[in-house]
């Protein structure tokens, strides 16, 4: 899979479940959400999410089902409960009873904790005493809930035929990256995929990872991607000959803009829909393989004119959003530039960007709407809740 906007065949979306019932004002900030979900009607909204993409022909794996496979491998389940057990939290002892209890579940049950943690007073009744239990609230988390699994597109991606598990920046989502990797790692349809990236811990995520052209990665850098995870996954994608050239685009540290897929995705082959106030303002460094297995790094010049450089086209096309400040605001806030390409041309988008669609459609573009009022409480729009793993390549 080498772009944005081929025709979309495989994506790996999260069905949000428990973990969002965890979800407090007094934990909500420290858990990346605006606000607290209403849980069913989410479910409602990601179930006709994910209808949308059938009825277009893409095959939707619903990554609780595919965890809950990967851990019925031994290994994997080793893993598992060795991801759920902070032995610094919980003290050795209460680490140790935990660990035998839970290498004793099945893959449902582990798989059900691994998403939606555990609080002090599910844990198993144990013996004797234990002053960490005797002093933690019932309510406090022995195992943290991940009510960010939601959001797909950050905990891995494909650039090609590889994928690369992300290290994830939040303390809310680090543990993300431990599912993801025994998923790929140990799910029989994903066994073997090669990878990109390795286990870097230099922090890389998702949404701030365009493949704007085949060869040419954008790659925002912010609160969440910082420039050594950009440096090394440059690295990566050129010693396995994936890309040749990486555009590395700072990008505002600000939740508003925490990745680049927040202001910028692509709507077709040369046409990107973008923030008004990021089309003057983004600039990128332009890096390549030097040759002798160094980087050589250019610039920084215009987003724009870089990656139509890159991407070898006279312009790389933006849609004219037209909108007034306000309203641009608003509705890049409720992620209207965060658009998931099914081919060219042809997107879905949250409904609620009333004047952004109208604009996209003015400009030919096929916008398919879903309601997100309770999705987007974590501040994700279509592409944030979706990991490609397969596209055509588009047609010429
Ligand atoms: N690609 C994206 O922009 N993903 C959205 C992630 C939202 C999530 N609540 C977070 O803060 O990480």
């Amino acid at each position: 899979m080498d772009t944005e906007v081929g025709p979309l065949r495989s994506v790996l979306l999260h069905r949000p479940g428990n973990e969002l019932k965890r979800l407090t004002p007094r934990n909500n900030d420290q858990l990346l959400f605006d606000s607290i979900p209403w849980v069913d009607r989410a479910q409602e909204e990601h179930d006709a999410f994910a209808d949308v993409l059938r009825g277009r022909g893409v095959e939707v794996l619903l990554l609780a089902d595919v965890l809950r496979t990967a851990l019925a491998d031994p290994r994997a389940h080793a893993a598992g409960v060795h991801a759920a057990v902070d032995h610094r939290r919980l003290g050795e002892a209460l680490a140790d009873s935990l660990r035998s209890h839970l290498s004793t579940v099945d893959a449902v049950t582990l798989a059900e904790v691994l998403m939606s943690g555990m609080t002090f007073e599910e844990l198993p009744a144990a013996e004797g005493a234990s002053l960490v239990r005797r002093m933690h609230h019932p309510h406090d988390f022995a195992v943290d809930p991940l009510p960010n699994l939601l959001f797909t597109r950050d905990s891995s991606v494909w650039i090609a035929d590889r994928v690369a598990v992300s290290s994830l920046a939040m303390p809310a989502r680090s543990r993300e990256t431990a599912l993801l990797d025994l998923v790929y790692a140990y799910h029989p349809r994903f066994r073997g995929a090669p990878r990109a990236y390795g286990a870097h811990s230099a922090p890389i995520e998702g949404g701030d990872v365009l493949l704007l052209a085949p060869g040419v990665l954008a790659v925002g850098v912010g609160e969440r991607t910082s420039p050594a995870g950009a440096e090394s996954l440059a690295r990566s994608v050129f010693a396995d000959d994936i890309a040749h050239t990486v555009l590395v685009v700072p990008i505002e540290q600000s939740r508003a803009t925490m990745h680049l897929d927040t202001v910028c995705t692509m709507v077709g082959r040369d046409a990107v829909v973008m923030y008004p106030l990021a089309r003057e303002a983004l600039r990128a460094y332009s890096v390549r393989p030097d040759g002798d297995g160094e980087l050589r790094v250019d610039g920084p010049a215009p987003f724009l004119d870089a990656a139509a450089e890159a991407m070898g086209i006279d312009r790389l096309r933006v849609i004219d959003t037209g909108l007034d400040p306000v309203t641009a605001e608003r509705e890049q806030w409720d992620d209207g530039n965060n658009t998931l390409a099914l081919a060219p041309g042809v997107v879905v988008g949250y409904e609620r960007n009333v004047e952004t669609n109208e604009r996209l459609e003015e400009a030919g573009i096929e916008v398919l709407r879903i309601a997100g009022s309770e999705l987007g409480s974590g501040r994700g729009g279509p592409r944030c809740m979706s990991c490609p793993i397969a596209r055509d390549p588009i047609s010429t």
